[in-house]
C-alpha cells in the first residue's frame, strides 16, 4: 500500500493479511501476544504494521527498530495511546505511567527521578527492605523441611516491601489493596473491545471490560482515601517518621511551587501507579530468578558460594555488600533477559508522522516494541534460550536503555523510573535466599521437567508457582 503526504510517496510497513473487521487479531489468538507477534515478524519483518481492530499499530522486532522509535523518534512517540480502559484507569487526576506525553507528565516524571524514586530516596527505604527480608527468611526457616509455596511467599515480601515505602508501614487495607492492584493489572492488559473499536458505540455498550475499570478505579480511590486520611492525620499528631512517598507527594501538593499545581486526585492516581508499577515487576522478576536457579544447580552452588563468601565474616546479609557481588547481578540480568516482566514494554503512539527503515509511520499509529524478542533473537545473542549468567562476563552490556537488544526496562523519554527501587529490593532478597538456604524441588519433579509456562496478563508471570523445600544453611543469630 501506499501514502501520499507532502507528495511524497512512502511505502507502508509489511503487513500480515487482514480480515474485515478485526484486522490482525487473529494473528494473536492462541499464544501470548509477544510470542505471536515475534512469528510475525519473522515472516513479515522487524517492522510490521498491524490492524487490532479499527487501530493501526507498528511493532518492532529489531534492535534497528526499535533504536529508531525510542532514541532517533522518541519525542514523536513518547505518548501513550488514550484507549479507553487506560482513560478510565486514569480518570479524575493523571497518574504518570498512562499519561500523554506533555508537562503534566514532564513534572510528574521529574517529581519521580529527583524525588520519589531517586537512588538516595532508594535508599532511605534500606531499613524496610531489611526488616522485610528478615521477616521472609524467618517465615522460610519457620516452614523450612516441608514443601512451600515460594511463588507466594516471595509476592508477599516484594508487596510489603513496595508497600510500606510507597504508603507507610501501618497499611490497613494491605490485602484489598494487592487484590485490587491484580485486577488493574488484568484489565490494563485486556485488550478490551472498546480499545479496538473507538468509533463504535455499540462495541463501548457491549464492552464489560470498561465497567470493569470502573469499577476497579473506584475501589482504588476509595481505598487511597483511607490511606490518605491516615497520612494527614498523623502529620498534624506531629508524629515523627520517615517519609514515604505518599509523604512526598502531599508535600508537594501542599507546599506548592510547582508549575503545574498537583492536585489530590493527581496524587493518588501516581501513588496507584508506583505501587501498580513495582509489584508485579519485581515479584515475577524473583520468582523467575528463584525458578531458573532451581532448573540450574551449577548457576545456584555458583551464586551460593559467592554470597556466602562474600558476608561469610558478618551476622547478616546487608546491603552495601551486595555492590561488590557480580555473579547476583549477573543472574538477575539473565533472567530479565528471558522473563521480562513487561515484554512489550507499554504501548506508545506517534504524534507525528515519520519514517522508519524508509516506511511511513502514520500519525496516530498505536506502536509497540517487542523487547521480548530482542533478548533472544540469535542475531544478537549466542545460544539465547540457554540460562547462562556467564554471557554478561566480560561485557558492559547492560540494561538501561543503551543496548536495545536488551531493553526490559524499555527506553528514551518513557523508560522506566523505578528501576533502582526494583532491583534493590530483588537483590537484597535474592542474596538473603541463597545465603540462609539450600533449596531442592519436591520429591519426583526434576530440574529439567519445571513448569516454566508463562501466563497471559500485561506482566508476565510464571503460570504455576513454584513449589520446594528449603534447608537452613547458616541461621546467624538476628
Ligand atoms: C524488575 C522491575 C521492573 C521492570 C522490569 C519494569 C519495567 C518497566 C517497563 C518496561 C516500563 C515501560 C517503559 C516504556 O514505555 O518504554 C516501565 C514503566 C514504568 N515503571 Fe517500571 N519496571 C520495574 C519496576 C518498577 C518499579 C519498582 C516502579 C515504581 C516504584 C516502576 C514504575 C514505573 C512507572 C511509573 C512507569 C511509567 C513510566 C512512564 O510512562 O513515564 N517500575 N517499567
Amino acid at each position: 500500500s501506499r501514502t501520499s503526504h507532502h507528495g511524497n510517496s512512502l511505502r507502508l510497513p509489511p503487513s500480515p493479511w487482514q480480515l474485515p473487521i478485526i484486522g490482525s487479531l487473529h494473528h494473536l489468538h492462541g499464544a501470548l501476544p509477544h510470542h505471536a507477534l515475534r512469528k510475525l515478524a519473522r515472516r513479515h519483518g522487524p517492522i510490521m504494521l498491524l490492524k487490532f481492530g479499527e487501530v493501526p499499530v507498528i511493532v518492532a522486532s529489531s534492535r534497528e527498530v526499535a533504536k529508531e522509535i525510542l532514541k532517533t523518534h522518541d519525542a514523536i512517540t513518547a505518548t501513550r495511546p488514550q484507549t479507553t480502559t487506560f482513560k478510565i484507569l486514569s480518570k479524575r487526576g493523571q497518574g504518570i505511567a498512562l499519561a500523554p506525553y506533555d508537562d503534566h507528565w514532564r513534572q510528574l516524571h521529574k517529581i519521580c527521578n529527583m524525588e520519589l524514586l531517586s537512588q538516595k530516596h532508594v535508599q532511605s527505604f534500606r531499613t524496610i527492605r531489611e526488616d522485610e527480608a528478615a521477616r521472609l527468611v524467618q517465615s522460610i526457616a519457620s516452614a523450612s523441611a516441608s514443601p512451600m509455596n515460594l511463588s507466594k511467599m516471595l509476592a508477599g515480601y516484594v508487596a510489603d516491601a513496595a508497600l510500606r515505602a510507597i504508603m507507610g508501614d501501618r497499611l490497613r487495607d494491605r490485602d484489598a489493596f494487592i487484590q485490587q492492584l491484580a485486577e488493574g493489572v488484568r484489565l490494563a492488559a485486556g485488550f478490551s473491545l472498546a480499545d479496538f473499536y473507538p468509533s463504535s458505540r455499540l462495541a463501548h455498550f457491549l464492552s464489560r471490560s470498561a465497567r470493569k475499570a470502573e469499577i476497579h478505579r473506584a475501589a482504588m480511590l476509595e481505598l487511597m482515601d483511607t490511606v490518605i486520611g491516615e497520612h494527614m492525620q498523623r502529620r498534624s499528631d506531629g508524629e515523627p517518621r520517615e517519609e514515604d512517598m505518599l509523604d512526598v507527594l502531599l508535600r508537594l501538593q501542599r507546599d506548592g511551587g510547582l508549575q503545574i499545581p498537583l492536585t489530590m486526585d493527581n496524587v493518588k492516581a501516581v501513588a496507584i501507579d508506583l505501587f501498580a508499577g513495582s509489584n508485579d515487576t519485581s515479584a515475577t522478576t524473583l520468582q523467575w530468578t528463584m525458578a531458573e536457579l532451581m532448573r540450574n544447580p551449577g548457576v545456584m552452588l555458583k551464586l551460593q558460594d559467592e554470597v556466602r563468601g562474600a558476608f561469610a565474616a558478618m551476622t547478616k546479609v546487608t546491603e552495601e555488600g551486595l555492590r561488590e557481588l557480580s555473579y547476583l547481578h549477573m543472574v538477575i540480568k539473565e533472567t530479565l533477559r528471558l522473563h521480562l516482566p513487561s515484554p512489550l514494554l507499554l504501548p506508545r503512539e506517534s504524534i507525528e508522522r515519520c519514517q522508519i527503515l524508509g516506511y511511513e509511520v502514520p500519525k496516530g499509529t498505536m506502536v509497540m516494541v517487542n523487547a521480548g524478542a530482542l533478548s533472544i533473537d540469535p542475531e544478537y545473542w549466542d545460544e539465547p534460550e540457554v540460562f547462562r549468567p556467564e554471557r554478561f562476563e566480560d561485557t558492559e552490556k547492560d540494561f538501561k536503555g543503551n543496548e536495545f537488544e536488551f531493553i526490559p526496562f524499555g527506553a528514551g523519554r518513557r523508560i522506566c523510573p523505578g528501576m533502582f527501587f526494583g532491583l534493590a529490593n530483588i537483590e537484597l532478597a535474592l542474596a538473603n535466599l541463597v545465603f540462609y538456604f539450600d533449596w531442592s524441588l519436591l520429591e519426583g519433579v526434576s530440574c529439567n521437567e519445571l513448569d516454566m509456562t508463562e501466563a497471559a496478563g500485561i506482566t508476565v508471570r510464571k503460570k504455576s508457582d513454584l513449589w520446594v523445600r528449603a534447608t537452613p544453611h547458616a541461621m546467624r543469630a538476628r
